[in-house]
């Protein structure tokens, strides 16, 4: 690509762009370390870094470019001073890839929780019924049918473009995180589809304050195209105040909820055995599901409705959604030897332990023993309301380790301690290794009891625990067998 056929969309000062008028790019990197001969250099000012101080390292490395948003003279390469580094880097990927997204259908799922299983079930009626399905979300990637890792919920368009570039994909799913909505990463992308699951209380650490979440959730619904349509829980608070939104607006608007308003309405659900009536205008649709959990309903919910607006048809969508086993580490559930039941849920908001704390008692004819902790260096305002769901659903729960990141053990313990003391009950406990709490739940647990354990689904254990295992389901499988 030569940089100069760009210089208009990204407001590079033309008499830059005239005097190299044949800086050829060969890639693009915004990381110095990444960058090879002729590549173009992005310089981003990051959270912990700020890509500036490694432009000199990236034209050592063969940076025959670079894009920066501070002022600079003095380098030995071509350098185009820019507003924001973020939404450029998106801008000429775009070009640089040559528009890879411009011929599919996108969808674009956001909200605090139910992102990942709205999007595999999208992409799982979608591929059942004969479109091909692209998907970016926080456990992996996927382009023609071929998985690729993942580091982000939602990666940045130069990722996501060299992905795109090779797809023969019909359609492209992507779980849109606020992070990324607020870091410009998918800056410039159209929707068709822009879906709202729900929103609640979730990293304040980074937003601040549940308005300022809500508005970066909301940037998703202004990248819809001129003829998307947006997909919203309604019954949700924030839902409802989205949806008077778009309506106000005139953007077409799908809502879905439990009232008689909604266009598509949830209308009964019984969780034994697992059966949901849906209304979507004239039609009423019955599914019988194989997820558990209320919460799933809105999922399926919003998975259909996207479905049919894609041209899946009814019967089509009801025979998939109803094939659908669900997602690794979403309510897997381990049947042990001994006749207690295992859960194992990602579950890391309290709305997310609410609902699935709720279904685990539903479905669970003994005592239910919740197994959960908090990760280090994330939002703890909501700490106090997640032992409180617990203490008041589960009959025991105990606190454990989850991910500890920079925070040590000792003050992990300490806070574990502190947050039984002043919010707990006589039922809860701290174990902080968690492949002991996990040990120490299966030796209380009889026949017809659940143990739920939540908040790293399938992902694998960050510390080396006592147990040799790696993840939760492991450490419950090798753990009962043990017992034995
Ligand atoms: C805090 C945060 O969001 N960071 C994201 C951000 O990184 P950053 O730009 O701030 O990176 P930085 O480390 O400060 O470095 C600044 C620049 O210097 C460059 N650099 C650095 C070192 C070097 O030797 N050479 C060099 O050029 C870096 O490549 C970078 O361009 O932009 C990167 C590229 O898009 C992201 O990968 C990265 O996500 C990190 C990995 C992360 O953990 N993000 C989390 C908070 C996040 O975004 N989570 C949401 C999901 C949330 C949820 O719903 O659960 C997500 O979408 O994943
Ligand atoms: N619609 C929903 N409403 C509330 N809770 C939900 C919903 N769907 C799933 N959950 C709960 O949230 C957890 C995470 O679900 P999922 O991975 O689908 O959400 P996500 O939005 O992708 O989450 P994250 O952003 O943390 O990756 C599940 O394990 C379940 O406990």
């Amino acid at each position: 690509m030569e940089l100069h056929e760009v210089g208009y969309t990204l407001n590079i000062q033309a008499e830059n762009i005239m005097q190299y008028p044949k800086t050829i790019i060969k890639g693009i990197s915004y990381n110095s370390q990444d960058v090879e001969e002729g590549y173009l250099f992005v310089a981003i000012k990051g959270y912990q870094q700020d890509g500036h101080h490694y432009i000199q390292h990236a034209i050592e490395n063969g940076a025959c470019a670079v894009i920066g948003e501070e002022m600079r003279a003095d380098l030995s390469v071509p350098y185009f001073q820019v507003e924001n580094s973020r939404k450029a880097l998106g801008l000429i990927s775009d070009h640089y890839y040559n528009f890879p997204t411009d011929d599919k259908i996108l969808i674009g799922i956001t909200g605090t929780n139910g992102k990942t299983t709205t999007s595999y079930l999208i992409r799982h009626i979608l591929e059942d019924n004969g479109f091909s399905c692209a998907f970016f979300g926080s456990t992996k990637n996927i382009i023609n049918g071929e998985v690729c890792p993942t580091i982000n919920t939602t990666p940045n368009l130069l990722e996501i473009n060299r992905l795109l570039a090779g797809s023969k994909d019909d359609v492209v799913v992507m779980e849109v995180s606020s992070h990324a909505l607020t870091q410009h990463r998918i800056e410039g992308v159209s929707f068709d589809y822009a879906l709202f699951t729900n929103l609640s209380h979730d990293h304040l650490d980074y937003h601040g304050s549940m308005e300022d979440y809500f508005q970066a959730k909301r940037k998703l619904f202004e990248m819809l195209k001129k003829e998307g349509k947006a997909i919203v829980n309604t019954e949700d608070y924030w839902g409802e105040i989205l949806a008077s939104q778009l309506v106000g607006q005139g953007i077409p608007m799908i809502s879905i909820g439990e009232n008689g308003r909604s266009d598509m309405k949830l209308e009964s659900y019984t969780s034994n055995p697992r059966s949901l009536l849906l209304k979507n205008g004239n039609e009423t649709i019955s599914i019988k599901p194989l997820l558990y959990g209320f919460h799933n309903m809105y999922n399926i919910a919003m998975a259909y409705g996207t479905a049919k607006q894609i041209g899946v048809d009814t019967k089509g969508a009801i025979q998939s959604i109803e094939r659908f086993e669900g997602i690794e580490g979403r309510f897997t559930i381990i049947e042990l030897n001994q006749g207690a039941t295992v859960v194992v849920d990602y579950a890391h908001t309290p709305d997310a332990l609410f609902h699935c704390v709720k279904t685990a008692r539903e479905q669970c004819s003994g005592n239910l023993i919740h197994i959960f902790g908090f990760r280090g260096d994330r939002d703890p305002a909501k700490r106090r309301e997640m032992i409180s769901i617990s203490s008041e659903i589960s009959d025991q729960y105990i606190l454990t380790f989850d991910d500890l990141n920079s925070v040590s053990p000792v003050d992990m313990k300490n806070t574990l301690i502190e947050l039984q003391e002043k919010y707990g009950n006589e039922n809860g406990k701290v174990i902080t290794d968690r492949t002991l709490a996990i040990e120490g739940a299966i030796n209380m647990a009889k026949t017809g009891d659940w143990i739920l354990i939540t908040g790293k689904g399938n992902e694998k254990y960050q510390q080396r625990c006592h147990y040799p295992v790696q993840n939760d389901e492991e450490a419950a499988l090798y753990l009962a067998k043990e017992e034995k």
